[in-house]
């Protein structure tokens, strides 16, 4: 028996570290000291320069293609921190927020040389833990050492990176009886991942036979859609129209995952729409933060219904990845049922470029 945490652990540690601006140390080829753009204090970065050595701000390749940096290691860049770059500087380049008031920030003197593996995994902690994607990096020699005398959380990348890019699986928790407007015979199944992330909900209507194809929606979080009532977009109506729909046929799950805005948070969420603000469409403004256009999961939901016993889905969606990652996880989609509610003069533009560009069904 062992009370060490394993990797998985030690991960969620991380997250919950970088989250408080506290470092991390990731080992692997070598070692490196990480702390959050996002959260970096004046002192943590005055300490970090005690230290010495080259730190350098590591930032997607989506983010270096709009401060026209080179990105030498494909997904990320390792861009050099100048020796008097404030706190500032960093997040000038770390936060698209005053890109347009400020947009020279460079020159970006990218590294070319060494390994960017630990680099990557940091970023990868860090669009996790729903922070701006930008880490500061600084070449440790004996990580362990360093971890233990700081008492830093310390994190095996070999092992820890292909298990952050895995799903991590949901249990089940509870679930207990809760009649909806729509339904009287509604139930809620609560699910926890393994990863200690955020837990997921699936909402039963009426008792679907698991033997033929169930209604089903994969409806993603949208605080500000769901609960504010937002005409930016259409979450909200879809919501309501799938669960509509499910208790006038008597049956039906609705998978409510947690992956607000796309699986960036809602706070990289709002970053988003003060971009849009300034005059960028849904996936340039996700662009331009560093992130892809769609950072879900969708395996999540495939998951979720298996477990409940259910082998094959008529799904309410306009977005094809969502049919292809069922299918691809072994739940079959016999149907695709539009669902094409809740178009304002908001969400007009927004509805035209998730079709364009994230081809989505009209
Ligand atoms: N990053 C970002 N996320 C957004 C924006 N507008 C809405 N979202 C999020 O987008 C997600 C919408 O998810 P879904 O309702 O599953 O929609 P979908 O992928 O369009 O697919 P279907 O509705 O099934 O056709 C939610 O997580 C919202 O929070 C935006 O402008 N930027
Ligand atoms: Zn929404």
């Amino acid at each position: 028996m062992s009370f060490v945490p394993d990797v998985t652990e030690i991960l969620a540690r991380a997250r919950a570290d970088l989250r408080m601006g506290v470092p991390v140390v990731l080992c692997g080829e070598g070692g490196a000291l990480v702390l959050a753009a996002e959260t970096l204090t004046p002192q943590r970065l005055a300490d970090l320069r005690a230290l010495g050595g080259e730190p350098v701000l590591t930032i997607t390749a989506r983010r270096a293609e709009t401060l026209k940096a080179r990105a030498y290691d494909g997904d990320v860049a390792r861009v050099k921190l100048p020796t008097d770059a404030a706190l500032g500087w960093i997040m000038g380049v770390a936060d698209p927020a005053d890109d347009l008031r400020t947009p020279m920030k460079g020159p970006l003197i990218s590294q070319r040389e060494g390994d960017a593996d630990l680099h990557r995994l940091g970023v990868a902690l860090a669009k996790s833990a729903h922070l701006l994607p930008a880490v500061v990096v600084l070449r440790l020699t004996d990580p362990a050492s360093f971890a233990a005398e700081n008492a830093l959380t310390l994190v095996n990348a070999p092992v820890a990176a292909p298990l952050l890019a895995a799903s991590p699986i949901p249990h089940p928790v509870v679930s207990a009886r809760l009649p909806v407007e729509a339904h009287e015979k509604g139930r809620l199944h609560i699910f926890r991942p393994e990863d200690g992330g955020e837990e997921h909900y699936a909402f039963e209507i009426g008792s679907p036979s698991r033997d033929e194809p169930v209604l089903a929606r994969l409806h993603s979080a949208c605080f500000t859609g769901d609960v504010m009532g937002s005409l930016k977009c259409d979450c909200g109506p879809q919501l309501r129209g799938a669960l509509a729909q499910m208790g006038e046929e008597g049956a039906g799950v609705l998978l409510y995952l947690n992956q607000e805005g796309r699986g960036i948070g809602l706070a990289n969420k709002m970053r988003a729409y003060s971009l849009q603000d300034q005059g960028f469409d849904t996936v340039e403004a996700n662009h331009r933060l560093g992130f892809e256009d769609d950072e879900r999961d969708f395996k999540l939901g495939a998951q979720i219904l298996k477990q409940m016993g259910f082998k094959s889905v008529r799904l309410l969606t306009n977005n094809p990845r969502k049919i292809a990652m069922m299918e691809k996880n072994g739940v079959a989609v016999t149907e695709r049922v539009p669902l094409k509610v809740g178009e304002t003069h908001h969400n007009r533009g927004y509805l035209a470029t998730k079709a364009k560009k994230s081809g989505h069904l009209l």
